[in-house]
């Protein structure tokens, strides 16, 4: 086991954000969910502060300094109706984007962990 932390291990403020780009660029690219994600462009001050979300998301759950002020969980995804497949598809881009940034193994056994931890919280609202 590691002594850093997950907010450590994932390269602090900088790695999140270059984690946080190629994970919804690639959820961009991916058929199974683009038809979620490509309507967040087409408002630019939204799609900043969607990213921006999810940066501080990453970082306040994984013990960094950030404060989450987005919705909730339930909130940010109720009326999506969102399924098994969709959720497998935004946690493959998760883990091949970790990959791809040299993210150990135990880190994004982790982060799976935790993307599967919030299932319930985000399925089928
Ligand atoms: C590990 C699983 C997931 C996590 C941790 C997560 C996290 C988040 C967060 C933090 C936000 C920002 C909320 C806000 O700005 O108030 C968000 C928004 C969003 N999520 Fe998820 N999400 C997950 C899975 C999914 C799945 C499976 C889908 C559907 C394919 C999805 C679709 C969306 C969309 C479309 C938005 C943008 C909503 C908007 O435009 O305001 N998410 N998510």
């Amino acid at each position: 086991m590691s002594s850093a932390t997950l907010y450590e291990r994932l390269g602090g403020e900088s790695g999140i954000a270059a984690l946080v780009d190629d994970i919804v660029e690639a959820h961009m690219q991916n058929p199974t969910i683009q038809a979620r994600y490509l309507p967040t462009r087409d408002d630019p001050v939204h799609f900043e502060e969607l990213k921006g979300h999810l940066r501080d998301f990453l970082s306040a759950g994984s013990g960094g300094p950030a404060e989450y002020r987005g919705r909730s969980m339930p909130e940010a995804h109720r009326g999506m109706n969102i399924g098994e497949a969709e959720y497998m598809a935004v946690t493959d881009d998760i883990l091949a984007v970790l990959d791809r940034h040299g993210v150990d193994p135990q880190t994004r056994q982790e982060m799976l962990g935790i993307a599967y931890s919030l299932k319930d919280e985000i399925m089928h609202l």
